[in-house]
């Protein structure tokens, strides 16, 4: 197979993903925007976690909230937990690196705070420690994985929300991933302001 046709597939698989994603995800994805709406009205921020791929969405995600998305408004409260190299280096080299995300949910989090858990396993044992430290906290989780979901399907709350992509290969999941917090972008920015301009 030649390298056009090979990207031909990717483009035609990525289409196909995102297609068999609309159903399953449109009704989990409103009600995550309806949580972290009311998140944000109540002066609470939403904290955003992931490895490799899911580390740049969670601060491609907090970046469009901070800044902006597609409209000028005020900034929203929003942190990716992947940032912060000392913070994680420091965790993962005198600790475990299963908590580097934990140990910061734990000192930032607050009640009424949302936990953005991104993982495309759902197997991830350092989102897996930040969803636990985030329920004894009190602060709701929205998962966005694949596969099934994996062991953070079982652990979820029902007051949570789970964004589960109903696919099995990381890239696919991933692509639909960063559809998702678009569209969550979107969400928040019509709830709280209104129609564009
Ligand atoms: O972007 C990719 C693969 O497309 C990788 O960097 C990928 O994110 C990493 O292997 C992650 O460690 C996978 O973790 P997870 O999605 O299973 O939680
Ligand atoms: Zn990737």
């Amino acid at each position: 197979m030649s390298i056009e046709q090979r990207i031909r597939g990717q483009f035609q698989a990525s289409i196909a993903a995102k297609q068999a994603a609309v159903d399953a995800m449109t009704g989990p994805i409103a009600r995550a925007v309806d949580v972290m709406v009311a998140c944000l009205k109540s002066e609470g921020k939403i904290m955003a976690c992931g490895n490799g791929g899911s580390a740049g969405d969670s601060q491609h995600f907090s970046a469009e909230l901070i800044n902006r998305f597609e409209r000028e408004r005020p900034p929203l409260a929003a942190i990716a937990l992947s940032t912060d190299t000392s913070t994680l280096t420091s965790i993962a080299n005198d600790y475990r690196y299963e908590e580097v995300f934990s140990k910061q949910v734990q000192a930032l989090g607050r009640r009424g705070d949302v936990l953005l858990a991104i993982s495309t396993s759902g197997n991830s044992a350092n989102v897996i420690e930040a969803i636990r430290v985030a329920h004894e906290k009190g602060i709701a989780v929205v998962a966005l994985t694949g596969k099934k979901g994996g062991k953070m399907a079982d652990l979820l709350a029902p007051c949570d929300v789970h964004l589960c992509v109903p696919a099995d290969k990381t890239a696919r999941i991933q692509e639909v991933h960063l559809l998702t917090l678009h569209c969550l972008c979107d969400g928040i920015d019509q709830l709280l302001f209104g129609d564009a301009p």
